[in-house]
């Protein structure tokens, strides 16, 4: 099945599902952890958390090793801090069945630890997006790529896509001998299927596409144009806004769907100039637009 993703995204039960509850507290909007790495590595982390927490996750923590907590510390003040050293440090932080979104990859780092914190999020069974580094680190692991589920998001640029489904990338890249050419669509939807969840395949036309073939493509073109986006770190925040979209108890296609719209429509409410620590803070000029 083949929709618009405007259908989804920006429509009325969208902005019904994204308001939040009068009567609600914290806890009802989920907890999303996001994980970071070492000292010097945790912009991209914390850009993802500001995009969880200003999409409307109710708590956002960042997991990050012992000795980047005091960077983290003076960076971060609404976001919480856990220091997370590895993957036994991780199970013992998921404890906390509250904490229901992960999200992994920004700055993370494609280490030993990283490639351990990556397995431990897969084999925890929550929802959860898998950005960047944690990409690196999947790609040509077999046993890392059978333990994704169904919960999971992959937002891969195309080189990441390149190098998690080489093959894919290799049809996708061929000229058509014959008939239509093999497109996007057509890459998003085989490699979710392949991977088993959600893909969302970045670019000017972003792909979102389940294992099932659902696919949605986000189109930043004509009116919808929003060059500002291909500036570094702007998709990390595009990772943190899944990632709280998944606490708030989104189902992955369409939290990846609406956080694609959104983070356009942040990057068009802004407009040029636009650096990635701007689109967080359009969210609520944005929110505002929609009546919520
Ligand atoms: N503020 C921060 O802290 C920021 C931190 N960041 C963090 O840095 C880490 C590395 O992330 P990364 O994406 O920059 O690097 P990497 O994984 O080496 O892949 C890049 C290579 O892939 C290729 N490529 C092909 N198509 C492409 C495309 N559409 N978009 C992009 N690349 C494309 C291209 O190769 P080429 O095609 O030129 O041969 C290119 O050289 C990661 O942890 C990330 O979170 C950044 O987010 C920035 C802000
Ligand atoms: N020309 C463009 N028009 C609209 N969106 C773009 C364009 N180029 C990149 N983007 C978007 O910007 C983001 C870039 O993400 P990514 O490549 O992961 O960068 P980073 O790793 O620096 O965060 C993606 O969401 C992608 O869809």
């Amino acid at each position: 099945m083949f929709r618009e993703p405007q259908a989804v995204a920006g429509g009325p039960a969208m902005r019904e599902r994204l308001a939040k509850t009068v009567d609600a507290h914290k806890y009802t909007h989920g907890h999303a952890l996001i994980l970071s790495g070492g000292p010097a590595k945790g912009g991209a982390a914390r850009l993802a958390a500001r995009g969880a927490l200003r999409i409307g996750a109710g708590l956002v923590t960042v997991g990050c090793p012992p000795e980047a907590l005091t960077e983290n510390a003076a960076r971060l003040d609404a976001v919480m801090l856990e220091p997370i050293a590895d993957a036994d440090a991780l199970a013992v932080v998921l404890e906390d069945k509250r904490i229901n979104a992960l999200g992994l990859g920004p700055g993370l780092g494609t280490g030993k630890r990283e490639a351990a914190l990556v397995a431990g999020v897969l084999g925890a069974g929550r929802a959860s997006v898998l950005d960047a580094d944690a990409l690196t680190i999947l790609a040509g692991k077999p046993d890392l790529l059978a333990a994704l589920h169904d919960t999971c998001v992959l937002t891969p640029h195309s080189g990441e896509f390149g190098r998690l489904f080489p093959d894919i990338a290799e049809k996708l890249a061929a000229p058509a001998a014959k008939g239509p050419a093999y497109s996007k669509v057509d890459a998003t939807r085989e490699a979710a299927k392949r991977a088993g969840c959600v893909v969302l395949y970045k670019g000017p036309d972003t792909v979102i596409a389940d294992s099932d073939g659902r696919c949605s493509i986000n189109s930043a073109h004509y009116e919808r144009a929003a060059p500002w986006l291909a500036t570094a770190g702007s998709g990390d925040v595009l990772s943190g806004f899944i990632a709280g979209l998944l606490a708030r108890g989104f189902a992955p296609m369409q939290a990846a769907e609406i956080a694609a719209w959104l983070h356009v429509e942040c990057a068009r409410r802004f407009g040029p100039g636009l650096i990635a620590e701007d689109l967080p803070e359009a969210v609520p000029a944005v929110f505002r637009d929609l009546g919520l």
